[in-house]
Parts: structure tokens; C-alpha cells; sequence
């Protein structure tokens, strides 16, 4: 029999809405949206190792702004915990410990990859067998961007983004930009101008109209560097679009052999900023990461005689 994992370090990959608008508000105030998500090569690290004592242990050198909150690794162990029947609970433990790389309230939902990384890794660790189906809904109440991480491929996505369907996008290479701004997705979705009742459209359409991003005027106008850093990627025949509620930008790179040197001119235009060149991903490198896992596992199974 195959011997069980002890430990296991996993990647927790950001993402990029390559097109995101908005078609309605549910009662309970939580908008619904269509996007189309694609995973990035850029991520996070977590490591997790078993504990015998049943204790959830995590460490990070990550300070939340609000010392209050609770990180999202630990409210996803928490909640996988308990979803476990009481009687197994006691020997459920685990030292977790997150490599922070992704900016924080950039729209690459590090935050969410984050929590989708311990629910697969700890379903793999504590052998628990729970279907993606069943990880998924315990992710989404940790946050509506937690099921596509979870399924771990590129998707369209509906409803307030729980309704996946897998696609597959063009993989270019982006560039991505963070010019410091933080953009509060709470406060992003209350924004009075914001377009909230666009015409639904299929995904194919959406496809013909990548970039397109329902919190760009807002962004732009709340945050004067993110307008600049917009205006600096016209002038540099880039296409720039939004991620998610903002702040990071990202454009696809026509020629992959000048992002070196647009990543340079950029930095040298915005001092205080961050740029990354990243690699469209429709399968996420956690779950390319795990299908590693099981397939050497099945090389170790013992062979039917
Ligand atoms: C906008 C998107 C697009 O991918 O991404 P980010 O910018 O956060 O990465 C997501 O829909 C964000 O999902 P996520 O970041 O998980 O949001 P949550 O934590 O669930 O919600 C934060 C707050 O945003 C508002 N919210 C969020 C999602 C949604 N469909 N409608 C909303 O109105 C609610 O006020 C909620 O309290
Ligand atoms: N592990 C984590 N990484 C990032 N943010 C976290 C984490 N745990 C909790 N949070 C909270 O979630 C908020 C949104 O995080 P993040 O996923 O980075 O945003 P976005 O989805 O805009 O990229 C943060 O501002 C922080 O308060």
C-alpha cells in the first residue's frame, strides 16, 4: 500500500478576470456577475505538515491590515474541520505555512487561492476524499472567488462566480503592473456609478471582448496612478484591462520578447511600483501540482499479478 504523505507544499496561484461585468444584484445585496477567469503562474506557497495532536498551528510573516481578522488558511482548515464527522476531528492537526508572494486587494485573488490551496492540500493530507464538489462549497463560504480555485481550471463563470464552466482561453505571456492602490472589493461593489444591469452575454462574446471590466471607469477615476499607469500602456501600444475589482493591471504580451524591457520602462516611469511578467495558465498549478501527487502514487501502487 502506497504510504501516506506527511507533509506537502502546494502553490496557490493567482488569477486574472479577463472579462468581468455585472447583470444584477441577489436580495441579500451580493452582485451577479459573468467573467471569464484564467489562472497566472504567479502564486503564493503553503506548506502543510501533519500534526498528531489535532491542533490547526499557522504561520506567515503576512499582517493583515485588521489584526482582528482571521487569515483565510486558517478559516479554511477551521471549516474543513468541521465538516468532517466529530468523531474523526481529534486527529485532525497541521502546521500550515504561507509564502506570501501575491499583493494584497489586487484583484488576482491571492487571498481565495490562499484558502482553495489548504482545502485541496488538507483533503490530500487528512485523507478525507471529499469530492472537488464538495471542497467547493465550503470554499465559497469563505469568499465567491473560492470554487474556481478549487476546480482549478480556466472558466466561465456566473452567478456571484460559483457557476464554473470550464474554458480555455488564449495562454499569452502578461504583463501585470501594481501601482501600491488597493482597491477594497467590498467598497468597489458599492460604488454608486458602478454598471450593475448589463445585458447577460454567452461566453463566446465575452471572448471576442477580453479586457472588458465592469470597475475600470471607477478604478481609473478613484485612483489617479492606476489612470497614469492605463495612459503609460496605451502610449506603449499595450492593451491594459483590470483584474477583478482592481487594483492590479495586466496586458497581454503581442511579442513575449519585449516584456523584459516594457517591465523596465514601466518601473522607470513608477518608481514605487511592482511589475511582474506572468504566463497564462487554464489549468491551475495547484492541480497540476496534485495530479503530480497522484500519478506518482499510482506508480508506487503495487501491480495487479
Ligand atoms: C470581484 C471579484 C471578481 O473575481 O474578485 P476580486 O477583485 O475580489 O479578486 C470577485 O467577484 C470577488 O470575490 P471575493 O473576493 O471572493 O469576494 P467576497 O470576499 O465573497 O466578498 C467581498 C464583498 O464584496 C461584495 N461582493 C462580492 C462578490 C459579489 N459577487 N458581489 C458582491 O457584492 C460583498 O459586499 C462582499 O461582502
Ligand atoms: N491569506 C490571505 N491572503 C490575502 N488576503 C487575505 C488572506 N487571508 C485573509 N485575507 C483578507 O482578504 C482580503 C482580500 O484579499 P485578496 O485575496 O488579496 O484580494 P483580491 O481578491 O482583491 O486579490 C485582504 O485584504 C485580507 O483582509
Amino acid at each position: 500500500m502506497t504510504p501516506a504523505l506527511t507533509e506537502l507544499s502546494l502553490a496557490a496561484p493567482a488569477k486574472l478576470n479577463l472579462f468581468l461585468q455585472i447583470t444584477g444584484q441577489r436580495a441579500d445585496g451580493y452582485h451577479q456577475l459573468q467573467s471569464l477567469f484564467q489562472f497566472i503562474d504567479l502564486h503564493d506557497t503553503l506548506h502543510l505538515r501533519l500534526r498528531q495532536d489535532g491542533q490547526i498551528h499557522f504561520h506567515s510573516q503576512l499582517q493583515l491590515d485588521d489584526p482582528q481578522e482571521t487569515n483565510l488558511v486558517v478559516r479554511a482548515a477551521e471549516a474543513l474541520k468541521a465538516a468532517v464527522p466529530m468523531a474523526k476531528r481529534a486527529q485532525l492537526g497541521v502546521d500550515l505555512r504561507l509564502d506570501k508572494c501575491l499583493p494584497l486587494g489586487g484583484g488576482v485573488g491571492g487571498g481565495s487561492s490562499d484558502a482553495a490551496s489548504t482545502l485541496l492540500g488538507l483533503n490530500h493530507l487528512w485523507q478525507l476524499g471529499l469530492s472537488l464538489q464538495q471542497l467547493a462549497a465550503i470554499g465559497l463560504q469563505l469568499g465567491a472567488d473560492v470554487p474556481v480555485f478549487i476546480w482549478g481550471h480556466s472558466a466561465w463563470a456566473e452567478g456571484i462566480g460559483e457557476e464554473l464552466t470550464p474554458c480555455s482561453p488564449p495562454t499569452p505571456q502578461y504583463l501585470l503592473f501594481s501601482v501600491g492602490s488597493h482597491c477594497h472589493t467590498g467598497r468597489m461593489f458599492a460604488e454608486a456609478d458602478l454598471e450593475r444591469n448589463s445585458p447577460r452575454c454567452q461566453a463566446e462574446e465575452a471572448l471576442q471582448q477580453l479586457g472588458h471590466n465592469a470597475f475600470e471607469p471607477i478604478a481609473r477615476r478613484l485612483y489617479p496612478d492606476i489612470e497614469l499607469a492605463f495612459q503609460w500602456c496605451q502610449r506603449h501600444q499595450l492593451q491594459p484591462a483590470l483584474t477583478g475589482s482592481g487594483a492590479l493591471i495586466y496586458a497581454p504580451l503581442a511579442e513575449p520578447a519585449l516584456g523584459p524591457q516594457l517591465q523596465q520602462a514601466f518601473l522607470r516611469s513608477f518608481p514605487r511600483a511592482q511589475a511582474w511578467i506572468a504566463q497564462g495558465q487554464n489549468r491551475s498549478l495547484a492541480h497540476q501540482q496534485l495530479a503530480a501527487l497522484d500519478a506518482a502514487s499510482s506508480d508506487c501502487a503495487p501491480h495487479p499479478s
